[in-house]
């Protein structure tokens, strides 16, 4: 277990400064090499964080979103089930509720998401609560005001103290790339939030543009391969935000599988957060088996 002490992160950033120099890239080296076949298809529809994160939510809506979710198999048993469904901390009893014995994980975003600008005891708190009331999954945004200012430690001790108040649920720490100016940045910030205990790297909220941008995506992808070679943890990696299209989802399923391999293609290690992907998904599935495209499920 790291001590906060040791939370230092220029050393960090020395040890992997070869590994950010040599890697690849993204428009000379990035090669495309799925093909859409069922099996991609399904795989990438098993990967999906199904997300509602509407300010108009309320605990009806997401009560009907988590039934047709629950409903999902009776309607197409072919098919596998989404990762996991993503929503606001207050609807975490609802997933506990209508997920119950599934294996769909019950992700929450969560310490002031999406701006993460309150204070860490809140953000600790509320953490701490929609865990209680049935998260497994928590979804936080790195201080990314802090970062830029270059307040590395702060970024990093704050994720590492969250953690610490999450039993055994798993993280994921949204870096916001669209916020982040260039390449090292993202590397740094990646390497910060693995460091500081992340299960998962995200790109981003959603609620800014730009989004999740493959080209982000090349650097974390890297990021993790590297912290994977010195450290020998698999961190998982979800890119988020505008991802609509059976096309945006296969360019990151062919990012992951080109820089990290097959063992990181399955919802262990790779989840795709969005909103409205998973019936384009299913069109495409359908379409692809040569049976009549289904009406939109979700
Ligand atoms: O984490 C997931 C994102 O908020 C979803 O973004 P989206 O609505 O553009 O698919």
């Amino acid at each position: 277990m790291m001590d906060l002490n040791e939370l230092d992160m220029l050393p960090l950033f020395a040890e992997f400064n070869e590994d950010f120099k040599a890697f690849p890239d993204f428009k000379t080296d990035f090669v495309a090499s799925s093909e859409i076949n069922v099996e991609t298809l399904k795989n990438m529809f098993s990967c999906i964080d199904l997300t509602s994160l509407n300010t108009t939510d309320s605990s009806s809506d997401i009560d009907e979103f988590c039934n047709k979710v629950a409903q999902f198999k009776s309607s197409f048993p072919d098919m596998p089930d989404v990762a996991a469904v993503c929503v606001y901390p207050v609807f975490a009893s609802v997933l506990a509720t209508r997920l119950k014995n599934m294996k769909v994980n019950r992700a929450v975003v969560s310490a002031c998401f999406p701006s993460s600008q309150t204070f860490l005891d809140i953000k600790k708190e509320e953490t701490k609560k929609a865990i209680f009331f049935g998260a497994n999954e928590i979804d936080i945004v790195m201080s990314v005001g802090e970062f830029l200012e270059g307040n590395y430690e702060f970024v990093g001790n704050e994720i590492f103290e969250i953690k610490q108040v999450m039993g055994d649920a798993h993280l994921k720490v949204i870096l916001e790339t669209g916020a982040l100016p260039d390449s090292e940045s993202i590397w740094k910030a990646s390497l910060i939030a693995m460091e500081a205990g992340a299960d998962f790297i995200k790109t981003s909220t959603g609620k800014m543009s730009p989004a999740a941008t493959p080209e982000a995506a090349w650097v974390m992808t890297h990021a993790i391969k590297a912290f994977h070679k010195k450290r020998g943890k698999m961190i998982g990696f979800k890119p988020a935000g505008g991802i609509a299209t059976v096309d945006d989802a296969l360019l990151y399923h062919d990012i992951q599988l080109n820089v990290l391999g097959k063992n990181w293609v399955n919802n262990n290690f790779f989840r795709i957060g969005a909103s409205r992907l998973a019936n384009e998904l299913i069109i495409a599935i359908k379409r692809a088996e040569g049976l009549p495209e289904p009406i939109k499920y979700f």
